[in-house]
C-alpha cells in the first residue's frame, strides 16, 4: 500500500522541552492509526507536530512523499490534514451552518454531503454553537474537519466526556469515514479497547517515543501485552 504519511525519527517540543524523541511511524494511505498511551507520554504533542504547531529540533515529517517537516500550519490543511481537536473548537456565537461553511474547501465534501453523513447537524443548522450537546459539538468538529475535504483525519480524543450511547454512534461514524469514504485517520484516545476497534493499526508511546506497532486486532487479543504497555486494567467503555 502507498505510503500516505510517515514521521522519520522525529524530535520535537515546546520551547527547549523535548516532548517527542526520535518518534517514527508510517501510515498508508485509506488506513487508520490509533495512538496509544498513559498520561502525558505526548500523544497530542505528536498530532500538533504534525499540524506543525511545536518545534520539531531533528528527524523529518513525509506527507504524500513530499517533506513538510516546517511547512507553515495553514498550508497543511491545504495538503490534506483535517484536524479536530481535542477541545472541540466550535464557534460559539455561530451558527451550526456558519461553523461549517467558514471552513469550506472545494472538494466532494459539501455542506450538503456532511449533512448527508449527520442528519443531526442538519437539524439544528440555525442553532448556535453553544446549544448543542456535547456529541453534537463533536460531530461538528468532525464535520468543520470534513469541510475542509482532507485525506487524513486527526481525532484527538474524540470520544471525551460522552454518554456511552453517543460514542457508539461516533464510532461507528469514524469507522464509516475510513472504509466507505477512504479517509484516513488517526486516531487519540484514552480507551484502548474502543481505539483499536475503530482502527487497523496502533502505536503506543512512551516518554515520547514508539515502543510498539502493529496491527490494532492483534493488540486488542492480547490482554496480557496490553495490560503490559498500557499498565492498567483495560476498560472498555
Ligand atoms: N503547550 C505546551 N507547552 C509546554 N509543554 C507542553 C505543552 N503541551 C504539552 N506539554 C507537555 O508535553 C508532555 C506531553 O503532553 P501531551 O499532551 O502530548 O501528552 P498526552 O499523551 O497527549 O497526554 P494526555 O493523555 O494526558 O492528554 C507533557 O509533559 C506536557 O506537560
Amino acid at each position: 500500500m502507498a505510503e500516505l504519511l510517515a514521521f522519520d525519527r522525529v524530535t520535537a517540543g515546546y520551547g527547549n522541552a523535548v516532548v517527542l524523541d526520535k518518534l517514527s511511524l508510517t501510515l498508508a494511505q485509506g488506513q487508520s492509526l490509533a495512538i496509544l498511551g498513559r498520561n502525558g507520554v505526548g500523544k497530542t504533542t505528536l498530532l500538533e507536530t504534525l499540524m506543525g504547531n511545536t518545534r520539531v529540533t531533528g528527524g523529518a515529517i513525509r506527507w504524500r512523499g513530499q517533506d513538510i517537516t516546517h511547512l507553515p500550519a495553514h498550508l497543511r490543511v491545504r495538503a490534506g490534514l483535517g484536524w479536530v481537536p481535542q477541545e472541540r473548537e466550535v464557534f460559539p456565537s455561530l451558527m451550526v451552518e456558519e461553523n461549517l461553511s467558514v471552513v469550506a474547501r472545494p472538494g466532494a465534501w459539501t455542506l450538503d454531503r456532511v449533512y448527508g453523513f449527520f442528519p443531526r447537524l442538519r437539524e439544528r443548522r440555525a442553532n448556535y454553537g453553544n446549544q448543542l450537546s456535547g456529541g453534537e459539538q463533536q460531530m461538528l468538529a468532525i464535520g468543520r474537519a470534513l469541510m475542509t475535504n482532507p485525506v487524513l483525519l486527526l481525532l484527538d480524543e474524540p470520544m471525551e466526556g460522552l454518554a456511552p450511547i453517543i460514542v457508539e454512534e461516533l464510532a461507528a461514524s469514524i469507522r464509516r469515514l475510513c472504509e466507505d469514504e477512504g479517509l484516513a485517520s488517526i486516531v487519540v484516545e484514552q480507551h484502548p479497547v474502543l481505539a483499536l476497534d475503530m482502527t487497523h493499526q496502533a502505536i503506543v508511546l512512551e516518554r515520547g517515543t514508539v515502543v510498539h506497532a502493529g496491527p490494532s486486532a492483534a493488540l486488542a487479543a492480547d490482554q496480557a501485552l496490553l495490560d503490559r504497555l498500557l499498565g492498567v486494567g483495560i476498560e472498555a467503555t
